[in-house]
C-alpha cells in the first residue's frame, strides 16, 4: 500500500477535521487515536476522501504507515496526554522524523518537551492551531514554534490546509520553541476579552434596554457590517437569533449563564503579569468567567443586594446603540493593543524575535478572532513599532473618538448597576496610559514610608527617602 505523507494521532472535533482537511488538499494521512473505535468510524465516514486516509490500530502500524522522514501531528487533549504520547512514540521515529504538538499546550510544557529530547530523538514542533471545528475543517489560522529546518519540511502541508486571506495562506512560523504555542495562548487570551466585552454589551441591552434576544441580534448583524465587523459578532448575531426546538424560546435564553474555560485565557493573564505587561481586558475577562460560575454565590448575593440600579432611559435610544457600538470597538481596541504589547514583551524575554505584523495578518483569517480590523494593526506594525497600539497613527484617531463613546458606555452601566468589567478596564488602561503624570508617586512615598524602598524624584537624579518617621501625627 501506498505509504501516508503525514500522521496524525486523535481524531476528536479538531483532530478528525483536520485530517479530512490535509486529505481534501491531495496528501495521503494516517490516523491513529486511543479509542480504536472512533479511528474505523473515522475511515468509514470519510467519504470520498476515505482512499486518502489509512486508519492505523496501532502507534507501530501508524509510524510503519508514513513515509519517511515522518512528520506526525498530535492533536490531542492538551497536558499529560501529550507527555504521554511523546513517550510511546519517541522509540518507534529516527532523528529526522517531526513530532508537532498541535494542541493548546502551555509554552512553557513546549519548551520542556523540546529541551528533553536527546540529539537522536525526532524534532519536536509547537503548533497553535486556531478556528474551531470549521476552521479545522476548511482552514484554519496556524501559529507554528519551531526550527525553520523543521519549518521548511512541512510547511508545504501546513499552508495548503491553511485558511488564506487575500490568497495568503494564514499560517507562519512565528519563531522557535515555544514561541508557537505563545502567540496561540495571546490569540486565546484577546478571545477571551473580545467576548466579554460583546457579552457585556449584550448584558446592557438585555437588561438596560429590555431587547429581546432576536432584537439584539438584529442589532449586532447590523454591527457587522461596520467597523466591527468580524467572526464573532457574525456568530453573536447569529446565536441571538436562534430558537431553542424544545420550547420555541430564543436559544441564549435557555443557557446556564456559567462559562467555561480550559486554560488559554488564564495562562494569558497569569504570562502578562509575569512579564510584567498590564493586560486588563484579558484578566477582567478570566474573572468573569470565574465570577459567573458561582452561580448559587451569585443567587444569595443577589438576595442579600436586591438589585438597586435603574434600568436605563436613555433620552435618545438610538444614539446610545451608535455609542455602545462605538464603545465596543474602543474597547477592543485597548484589548488587542494589550494582547500585541504582551506578546512583544515575551519576544524580548525569551529573544524569539516575534514577527507581530505577520502575526496580525494570519489573524485575518481562519482563526476565531479573525476580522479585518486585524489588517489595520498588520499595517501599523508595517509603518514602525510602536511601543503600543494605543500609539500608531490609525488607531489614534478611531480611539479618541471610540473612547468618549467607551466613557459613556461604561458611566452609564454604572449607574445602572450593570456589570462591564472588561469595557471598564479597557476605559482605565487608556486613561492610565494616556496621563503623563499619574498617581503612583503617592504610592511610592507609601512603600518608602513603611518598607524605606527609596524613590526617585523628578527635579534630580538618585535615590531617595522621605522626610517621614512612624511618629508623624
Ligand atoms: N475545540 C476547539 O475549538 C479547539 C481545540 N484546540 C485544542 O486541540 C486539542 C484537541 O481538542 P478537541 O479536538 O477539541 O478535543 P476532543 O475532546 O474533541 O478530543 C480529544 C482527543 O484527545 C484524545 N485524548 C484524550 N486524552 C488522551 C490521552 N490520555 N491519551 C491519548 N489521547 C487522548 C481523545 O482520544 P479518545 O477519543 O480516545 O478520547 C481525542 O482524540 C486540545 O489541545 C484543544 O485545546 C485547539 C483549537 C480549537
Ligand atoms: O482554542 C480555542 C479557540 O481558539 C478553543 O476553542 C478553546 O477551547 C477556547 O478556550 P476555552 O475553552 O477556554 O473557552
Amino acid at each position: 500500500m501506498e505509504k501516508a505523507d503525514i500522521g496524525l494521532i486523535g481524531l476528536g472535533v479538531m483532530g478528525a477535521n483536520l485530517a479530512l482537511n490535509i486529505a481534501e488538499k491531495g496528501y495521503r494521512v494516517a490516523v491513529y487515536n486511543r479509542t480504536t473505535q472512533k479511528t474505523h468510524e473515522f475511515h468509514e465516514n470519510a467519504g470520498e476522501l476515505k482512499d486518502r486516509v489509512i486508519p492505523c490500530d496501532t502507534l507501530e502500524q501508524l509510524v510503519g504507515s508514513i513515509r519517511a522522514p515522518r512528520p506526525i501531528i498530535l492533536m490531542i487533549k492538551a497536558g499529560d496526554p501529550v507527555d504521554q504520547e511523546i513517550k510511546a512514540l519517541k522509540p518507534l521515529l529516527m532523528r529526522d522524523d517531526i513530532i508537532i504538538d498541535a494542541g493548546n499546550a502551555n509554552f512553557h510544557d513546549t519548551v520542556r518537551r523540546l529541551n528533553s529530547l536527546g540529539t537522536d530523538d525526532p524534532t519536536f514542533v509547537g503548533m497553535g492551531v486556531s478556528g474551531g471545528e470549521e476552521g479545522a475543517r476548511h482552514g484554519p489560522s496556524i501559529m507554528v514554534g519551531g526550527t525553520q529546518e523543521a519549518y521548511d519540511r512541512i510547511s508545504p502541508v501546513l499552508t495548503a490546509i491553511a485558511a488564506k486571506y487575500d490568497g495568503d495562506p494564514c499560517c507562519a512560523l512565528l519563531g522557535p520553541d515555544g514561541a508557537g504555542h505563545f502567540v496561540k495562548t495571546i490569540h486565546n487570551g484577546i478571545e477571551y476579552a473580545d467576548m466579554q466585552m460583546i457579552a457585556e454589551i449584550y448584558g446592557i441591552l438585555r437588561d438596560g434596554l429590555g431587547l429581546s434576544a432576536p432584537a439584539i441580534g438584529s442589532v449586532f448583524s447590523k454591527w457587522n457590517d461596520g467597523p466591527l465587523n468580524s467572526y464573532l459578532i457574525e456568530i453573536t448575531a447569529k446565536v441571538l437569533l436562534a430558537v431553542d426546538p424544545d420550547t420555541g424560546k430564543a436559544a441564549v435564553d435557555v443557557i446556564l449563564d456559567s462559562a467555561g474555560q480550559k486554560g488559554t485565557g488564564r495562562w494569558s493573564a497569569i504570562e502578562a503579569q509575569m512579564l510584567g505587561i498590564p493586560a486588563t481586558g484579558i484578566e477582567a475577562a478570566v474573572a468573569a468567567r470565574s465570577l459567573s460560575a458561582l452561580k448559587a454565590e451569585r443567587q444569595m448575593a443577589e438576595k442579600a443586594y436586591p438589585f438597586g440600579g435603574t434600568a436605563l432611559s436613555p433620552e435618545d435610544r438610538a444614539r446610545f446603540i451608535d455609542d455602545l457600538e462605538q464603545g465596543l470597538l474602543a474597547g477592543k481596541i485597548a484589548a488587542y493593543a494589550q494582547g500585541f504589547a504582551v506578546m512583544a514583551g515575551a519576544s524580548k524575554e525569551y529573544e524569539w524575535d516575534l514577527p507581530l505584523a505577520t502575526t496580525a495578518r494570519i489573524w485575518r483569517a481562519g482563526c476565531i478572532i479573525r476580522s479585518q480590523f486585524l489588517d489595520v494593526i498588520a499595517e501599523a506594525f508595517d509603518k514602525g513599532s510602536p511601543e503600543n497600539l494605543l500609539l500608531a497613527p490609525a488607531f489614534i484617531e478611531r480611539m479618541t473618538k471610540g473612547s468618549a463613546a467607551l466613557r459613556k458606555v461604561v458611566s452609564t452601566a454604572a449607574l445602572a448597576g450593570l456589570p462591564v468589567p472588561a469595557l471598564s478596564s479597557a476605559l482605565s488602561y487608556f486613561d492610565s496610559y494616556r496621563q503623563a503624570r499619574g498617581s503612583a508617586n503617592l504610592i511610592q512615598a507609601q512603600r518608602d514610608f513603611f518598607g524605606a524602598h527609596g524613590f526617585k524624584r523628578l527635579d534630580r537624579e538618585g535615590d531617595f527617602h522621605g522626610p517621614w518617621s512612624s511618629d508623624m501625627g
